[in-house]
């Protein structure tokens, strides 16, 4: 599997925006998953959403997504099939690995039979073409892993949200799946409309390789969102969000 460069490519990032969150508020009973977050993503930004546990990353993902519907405020994002998730352990069909991506392309209207080529291409991109026909449930985690990048790429898809896709992973699997999110945020040719990606993330490596602007939930509230660069730069951190400053120094001890 070819590597991805330490960096990632120069910014494609448009004006044009992808994900606008306005005053969104999520609560679970008398817990505030989300507090007052606004939030604009532009077309082709990839973006790492960092933070402790329950602060917020996944709801924050699936308001996006439209899994769950804020209580107040306002969410604008690419219609559902337009839009691709990944979990951190990815479902899978009892059915063969081609059909599993089939699946995810018949679900969006393509017809079963046309969506045999397509499916065949996708897993030739994530080096999973020679297992087509075995069971899906059958491969390794980092293979459905990139079974579920396979039948997300399928459906070629303008917004790419992954909640903590390497989280259960082995370094080698880990390593190949961020090659492919690398990959698929930054396409060869140049002319495919860009693609956002969201990720949230635990791995702060993973966060500097993959994304060019982190932001870092607490208790729900958006505390810091900046370019990576400037994220990891601890002058900056702090001065604008001592809570983020004290994460990423318990992190990185
Ligand atoms: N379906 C639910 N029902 C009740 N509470 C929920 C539900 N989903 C999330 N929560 C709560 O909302 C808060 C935010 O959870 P969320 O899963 O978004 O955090 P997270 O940052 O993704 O955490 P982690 O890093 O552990 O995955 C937590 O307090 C969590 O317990």
């Amino acid at each position: 599997m070819a590597v991805a460069s330490d960096r990632p490519a120069a910014p494609r990032a448009g004006s044009a925006a992808s994900v606008v969150l306005q005053r969104v508020n999520v609560h679970f009973g008398a817990v505030r998953a989300l507090a007052d977050v606004d939030l604009r993503i532009a077309a082709g930004e990839s973006v790492a959403l960092v933070g402790g546990n329950g602060s917020g990353k996944s709801t924050l993902l699936r308001v996006v997504h439209g899994l769950i519907r804020p209580q107040t405020g306002h969410v604008h994002a690419p219609a559902r099939r337009q839009q691709a998730m990944l979990f951190q352990r990815p479902w899978m069909l009892r059915a063969s690995v081609r059909a599993n991506v089939q699946a995810g392309l018949w679900l969006r209207g393509t017809p079963w039979r046309a969506g045999r080529a397509q499916a065949l291409a996708a897993l030739e991109r994530v080096q999973l073409a020679h297992l087509a026909e075995r069971n899906a449930r059958g491969l390794s985690g980092g293979q459905q892993q990139r079974l579920a990048l396979a039948r997300a790429w399928a459906q070629s898809p303008e917004l790419l949200l992954l909640d903590e896709p390497t989280a259960s992973l082995d370094p080698y699997a880990k390593h190949e799946v961020e090659t492919l999110m690398h990959a698929f945020a930054n396409p060869a040719d140049a002319s495919d409309a860009p693609l956002t990606m969201v990720f949230a993330s635990h791995n702060l490596g993973q966060v500097k390789r993959l994304a060019r602007r982190v932001i870092y939930l607490d208790q729900g509230r958006l505390m810091a969102d900046l370019p990576v660069e400037q994220f990891f730069d601890r002058t900056v951190l702090r001065a604008v969000s001592p809570e983020a400053d004290a994460f990423l120094k318990g992190e990185l001890l």
